[in-house]
């Protein structure tokens, strides 16, 4: 049963000096410090239950997301958990459209990072007050109430409430990939030692960073393909490195490497850019990949309909929560695309294994052409971690969405003033 009113809503700049070692760069983020803004709401209910929530970010700028937190705070505090869930698109609504707020948004950027980050802390408290993985809450859910927690607008063209109702369940472990052999920050002694490692644990699915230099490209994707041998799936990621014609004629290059897709091969925004990518490389056996710097379900919904993609990639923390997230697996399953999520980050993994699990059992009933990214970092700062067996993500039984930070890493971590970068900030200044 869903009890208490927001009584409070903290939020705080956690990051992680990712960027010393390499870790997480590709060809347009050389540099990433893999960050959060870190969400904690409470109640005034006596069971003392907590809902944390985390947008991902680069580290510069996370404290613009923790601003923005708090200008939607108001939307948030005083209200009764049970007439946020009893009206969760009303609920939605009102954050996504605040009549101020909206106008540096609308639904992208900031403003929707955060709405992101406040969004995934109530999923994560309601789950927890129910005593439910947050997969499980939306595996158990009554459809109506599922399809209540979705806002339609902007989308009725492709997928109406109707529609929503008609899906089906399944149950089982997801299939997962690596990115962690493959940072553009590694050499490649790295990446050998850690692709021969990722064999060794089982792996057959890896992601290569690709498009700063051809040459790099062709070497490196060699020393995978070689490593890996010619059955094990490869795939490319370029960030939105290249312009249209530049990403078919690198990839026309790469193509002899057999890579399954090349993801955000261009700007995340050019759908007919997508489109027409697709089009060239889909001959070539090469599929077109996007969805992690995807604004909203808007986006989604063009790209899906403009052919522009093979497969699709939610991402746990750009769109607005579960909420949002809901509408796509639902237009993706209309469309006949597959989901394949982002994850990585910090604590990607451990929300989007919720949303693709959910999708398995209740949305596609399909583990063909499908993965999840899964990526080996920063998961010691969490209470409870993804599981990972045999390339597989297991799925999570403890209550609430995996949010939940250990406070000692929160405190080490928060910026500037934990400990780690009251070390590292003298010694970046010199
Ligand atoms: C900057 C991030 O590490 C980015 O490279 C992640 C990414 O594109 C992915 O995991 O895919
Ligand atoms: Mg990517």
């Amino acid at each position: 049963m869903v009890r208490g009113r927001i009584s409070r809503l903290s939020v705080r700049d956690v990051r992680f000096p990712t960027s010393l070692g390499g870790h997480g760069a590709d060809a347009m983020h050389t540099d990433p410090d893999y960050s959060a803004a870190y969400v904690v709401i409470e109640t005034d209910a006596e069971d003392g239950i907590k809902g944390c929530g985390i947008t991902f970010t680069l580290g510069k700028g996370t404290e613009v997301v923790v601003c923005a937190v708090n200008a939607l705070a108001h939307h948030v505090l005083n209200k009764d958990l049970k007439d946020i869930v009893g009206d969760f698109r009303g609920f939605y609504r009102q954050l996504t459209s605040d009549g101020q707020l909206r106008w540096i948004g609308p639904e992208k950027g900031v403003v929707h990072l955060a709405t992101a980050a406040v969004l995934n802390a109530v999923w994560d408290l309601w789950a927890k007050q129910e005593g439910k993985p947050v997969w499980k809450l939306l595996v158990d859910m009554d459809p109506r109430m599922l399809v209540s927690c979705i806002d339609f607008r902007y989308i009725t063209d492709v997928l109406t409430e109707e529609d929503a109702l008609e899906k089906q369940m399944l149950a089982q472990g997801y299939p997962a990939y690596t990115t962690s052999c493959a940072w553009l920050g590694y050499s490649d002694d790295t990446l050998k030692q850690l692709c021969a490692q990722a064999l060794k644990d089982g792996w057959t699915r890896f992601k290569v960073k690709v498009g700063a230099d051809l040459q790099d490209d062709m070497r490196r994707c060699q020393i995978i393909r070689d490593m890996i041998g010619p059955e094990k799936t490869l795939m490319m990621d370029a960030n939105q490195r290249w312009d249209v014609p530049e990403a078919v004629e690198w990839m026309s290059k790469l193509a002899k490497f057999k890579p399954l897709w090349i993801e955000e091969p261009t700007s995340p925004d050019d759908i007919l850019g997508h489109a027409t990518i697709s089009k060239a490389l889909v001959p070539l056996g090469i599929g077109i990949a996007t969805g992690e710097q995807c604004h909203n379900r808007v986006i989604f919904k063009q790209l899906l309909q403009a052919k522009a993609l093979q497969f699709l990639q939610i991402d746990s923390c750009r769109l607005g929560s579960v909420n949002e997230n809901l509408s796509v697996l639902l237009m993706a399953k209309k469309f006949e695309i597959p989901v394949c999520p982002h994850a990585g980050g910090v604590g990607l993994c451990e929300l989007v294994q919720h949303l693709i699990i959910f999708d398995y059992i209740s949305v596609s009933a399909s583990l063909e052409n499908r993965v999840c990214e899964y990526v080996d970092h920063l998961h010691e700062h969490f209470k409870y971690p993804v599981m990972i067996q045999r390339a597989s993500y297991m799925p999570p039984k403890d209550p609430g969405y995996s949010t939940e930070m250990k406070e000692e890493s929160v405190k080490k971590h928060q910026y500037p003033d934990g400990e780690v970068w009251k070390k590292l900030l003298p010694a970046q200044e010199n």
